[in-house]
């Protein structure tokens, strides 16, 4: 007997990828139960399901930085801070904070698959008697238009958002004269893919190369030293609010035309944000 919960939860992390470096992520999460009925004539009641799995998943993977510990140019050392990565190819970065900001996993690169069969083994061995396996599919939401990955961290949060480089992957929708524009969308998105979102006052110092943001946050502190080029600077703390304002008037200014944003934080909420050349 098999009992399935399509749509369960969301996971948002960022993978570092040798080629791309910080990749923004949101997956969906579908879960597939196989096991005996209980006397009561339930598998697992969906009521409990649904926290048991979102539990393991926050208080595990989701919201930290996905490191493949054997791809090249990777270093882990333990630091004052709790841990510190370092990184080379495509590019240099060092990123330092509590150990629960980082999952670490002894592969070359990070792939769905990997990160499915992983998940869906950690909480077989945490599954209730009666429950023989659990089984999670992860997937990319479905997106037809313009997308992109972005990484950052809400040091004001008081849950994870804290945490440096935790990402979404994103819609992004623009209006002008109650047009959608799609060619818009597609530029902006493609400036953003794989930037490192940050906001002003956290910026420990600059060169013209180099970025280090640095705070303290309820988890800890913080630190990621990043070319400046992959970052983009907000003059605000970056939430989803914050990225659709940035992007309207930075939209409205460059084309002289009021304009309207939707800017998504991962799958299925965001905000929207109106602004005038
Ligand atoms: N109004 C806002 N609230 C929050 C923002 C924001 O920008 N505006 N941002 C965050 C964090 O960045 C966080 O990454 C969002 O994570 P999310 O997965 O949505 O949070 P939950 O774990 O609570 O939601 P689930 O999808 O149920 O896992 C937080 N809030």
């Amino acid at each position: 007997m098999a009992l399935f919960v399509n749509h369960l939860s969301h996971i948002d992390v960022t993978l570092w990828c040798p080629t791309n470096g910080l990749v923004g992520c949101s997956w969906q999460v579908d879960a597939e139960l196989d096991g005996e009925l209980g006397e009561d004539g339930m598998l697992f009641d969906f009521g409990e399901v649904k926290p048991w799995i979102k539990r393991t998943l926050d208080s595990g993977l989701d919201h930290t930085l996905l490191i493949p510990i054997n791809a090249p140019g990777i270093d882990v050392k333990e630091c004052d801070e709790g841990l510190c990565i370092t990184t080379t190819t495509p590019f240099a970065m060092e990123v330092r904070g509590p150990a629960q900001a980082f999952s670490l996993f002894p592969w070359d690169a990070i792939t769905l698959e990997q990160v499915t069969d992983y998940l869906s083994s950690q909480l077989t061995e945490q599954r209730p008697e009666n429950v023989h396996r659990v089984t999670l599919t992860l997937s990319d939401e479905h997106i037809d238009g313009a997308a992109y990955g972005y990484t950052h961290g809400l040091k004001r949060h008081l849950g994870n958002c804290q945490r440096i480089a935790h990402g979404h992957r994103s819609r992004l929708y623009v209006w002008q004269h109650q047009v959608r524009q799609p060619a818009l969308e597609q530029r902006w998105a493609e400036w953003l893919n794989n930037r490192y979102l940050l906001e002003a006052d956290d910026i420990h110092s600059q060169t013209d190369d180099q970025l280090i943001c640095r705070y303290q946050s309820a988890q800890g502190t913080f630190c990621m030293t990043l070319p400046a080029e992959r970052c983009c600077v907000l003059p605000k703390p970056t939430t989803v609010e914050n990225i659709a304002l940035w992007l309207a008037k930075s939209i409205a200014e460059h084309s002289g035309h009021n304009t309207t944003v939707q800017a998504f934080e991962g799958i299925d909420k965001g905000a929207t944000a109106t602004a005038s050349p």
